[in-house]
């Protein structure tokens, strides 16, 4: 049995976490609960709803081991919830299952952030690793679980309704599944729809949600008085980073209630822009079928003398869309995101690049990331209304100030004359149904999630690091963005394909460097460093930089 013991090392800029050093074995760790509970069934718990905030986030379960381990592990029902009993898992008695050797993921597995290691390295930052477990805190018929989707569109979102009601089915003997309808609003607002293997059978070829969607409505205590009053035990929440701040503070709500309910989230975002997994579901797609537009500028653009195709894609803050898919196409001559500020005209500027190919080459692509030069436009913006239901700044559309900029550059300077031709493929995009390799991935991500609950996890989100899947602490994933980061090998890789210009000053890129060296910190000395080195490792963009 290893010894443990209370560390005090956290850092003096951030709240403190709950650390505790392990040396043999990660099953003996006892955590403070990060909240006393007040009952199993809610009681009158609804009435002292004030201290409502961050505290899964204030008490992350931090672990600490030989050389520099460090766990940041994720909440269980028993961190509140007394004298829970478990039962053994059916998946053990599943012929279909039956085969698989090992089957039940050990206690003690986890997911390294960081796998670019030294022979010195500290071993870093780990996540709880998925999977199913030995025994389930939840029998069969006692889980009432509840679905609901939330935020934008994105392909594979009825994929992952679908896996989740067939796998609490056919791995847990599940019946009773609700689905929200209309988002977060829906569990105060709308009806709910019962769900079953047999109702969701095919609605993985569908695009969109079957749940419905929305933006804003998120009512903390309306919806954790609903999940209360419905008796439901086990929340599924598909969505982005909105969708999972949302879902942590539904699960300090449902902990200040001290009430047996796993809150999990599953991560939604086309843009690709949620920290520390590899990537999200439906990017994939997103990015293949953004190859039809791009190829259907490059027709456009090729059929006719100085032909220009813009093509706008998906990407607020995070260009990753418009890079892969430039990547992918090899017909686009200039992509901007971003994360990369350019500017339009004089020397260097994209204007002149304009100028340039078209005299090269007769015609060119642009691929445009609708986030991407936002600070050049926002003058109009500000006369604009700024902000959706759920907070998120409205952006004005950079594919049709950038096309206008183009034409009337020409126009002006009467160089020659153009054509250019503007699609903007998103909803397009975003319609349809994922492709088979989201498809998987959407399943993974399902039984990841429902074995996570089964086995009494909760307030976490589900996705894969370094290509294997772990439970991660919702505030890991909320607190920063993923971007591409432009200092990294994959946007020179870019660079050199399109061979345009990279608009940065030397001043730019110093920027740049410094800002990827300041994500924000649980831990001082050695463990920073490794944290710090972790965030920037596990975008898209750095862990296939090679
Ligand atoms: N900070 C927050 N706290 C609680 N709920 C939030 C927060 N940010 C967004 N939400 C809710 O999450 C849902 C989806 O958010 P949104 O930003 O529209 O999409 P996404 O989750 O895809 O990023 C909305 O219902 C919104 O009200
Ligand atoms: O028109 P809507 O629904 O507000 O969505 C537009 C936004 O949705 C996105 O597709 C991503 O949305 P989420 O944040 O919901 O994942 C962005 O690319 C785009 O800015
Ligand atoms: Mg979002």
């Amino acid at each position: 049995m290893g010894s443990i013991t209370e560390n005090s090392s956290s850092s003096s800029l951030q709240p403190k976490p709950h650390i505790f050093d392990i040396r043999s074995s990660l099953s003996s760790v006892k955590t403070t609960p990060a909240s006393s509970p007040s009952s199993r069934n809610g009681g009158d718990s609804r009435r002292r709803s004030s201290t409502m905030g961050s505290e899964s986030k204030l008490n992350p379960k931090i672990v600490t081991g030989d050389t520099g381990y460090l766990l940041e592990d994720v909440p269980h029902l028993t961190d509140y919830v007394p004298n829970l009993p478990t039962y053994p898992n059916p998946l053990q008695d599943n012929p279909a299952y039956s085969v698989v050797k090992q089957y039940f993921v050990n206690h003690d597995d986890t997911v390294a952030q960081k796998i670019v290691v030294h022979k010195s390295s500290p071993r870093g930052t780990h996540f709880r690793r998925a999977g199913p477990r030995q025994r389930v805190y939840f029998e069969s018929d006692e889980v009432h679980a509840c679905i609901v989707t939330c935020g934008g569109l994105c392909p594979g979102l009825n994929t992952v309704i679908r896996e989740i009601v067939c796998g609490l089915s056919h791995m847990y003997g599940v019946t009773k599944i609700l689905g929200i309808e209309g988002g977060y609003r829906g569990f105060y607002a709308r009806n709910t729809i019962s769900l079953s293997p047999k109702s969701v059978n095919d609605i993985h070829k569908r695009g969109g949600t079957i749940l419905s969607t929305s933006r804003g409505g998120h009512d903390t205590s309306k919806i954790v008085d609903s999940i209360q009053d419905r008796g439901i035990n086990q929340v599924y929440i598909i969505g982005g980073d909105g969708t999972q701040k949302g879902a942590s503070v539904i699960f300090e709500e449902i902990q200040r209630r001290g009430l047996k309910v796993s809150v999990v989230g599953i991560p939604k975002t086309i843009d690709n822009d949620i920290a520390v997994i590899d990537k999200s579901f439906g990017f994939d797609t997103a990015v293949e079928e953004a190859q039809r537009a791009i190829n259907a500028a490059h027709v456009e653009a090729g059929s006719i003398e100085n032909g220009i195709g813009v093509v706008k894609l998906m990407g607020r803050y995070s260009g990753f869309i418009a890079m892969y898919a430039t990547l992918a196409s090899r017909d686009v001559d200039c992509c901007l995101i971003p994360e990369s500020p350019f500017y339009l005209e004089g020397k260097g500027g994209l204007l002149e690049f304009v100028q340039k190919r078209l005299k090269e080459n007769g015609h060119m692509v642009i691929v445009v990331a609708e986030g991407a030069g936002q600070d050049l436009i926002a003058e109009s913006i500000r006369s604009m209304k700024n902000e959706d239901a759920s907070g998120n700044k409205l952006l004005l559309d950079v594919g049709l100030w950038l096309s206008q900029k183009i034409k009337d550059h020409f126009t002006r300077t009467g160089k020659m004359a153009i054509n250019l031709k503007y699609i903007d493929p998103t909803y397009m995009i975003r319609a349809i149904p994922s492709n088979a390799s989201d498809n998987v991935y959407c399943t993974l991500l399902a039984h990841s999630a429902i074995h996570g609950a089964m086995a009494g996890y909760t307030g976490f989100t589900v996705g894969p690091v370094n290509g294997r899947h772990a439970y991660i602490p919702f505030h890991r994933v909320t607190e920063t963005q993923n971007k591409v980061v432009i200092t990294d090998r994959m946007w020179a890789r870019l660079l050199s394909s399109t061979n345009q210009p990279s608009f940065l000053s030397q001043k730019d890129v110093d920027d740049a460097k410094k800002e990827d060296e300041s994500p924000t910190q649980l831990l001082e000395g050695d463990d920073k460093k490794q944290r710090e080195e972790s965030v920037n490792d596990n975008s898209i963009s750095s862990s296939n930089s090679g």
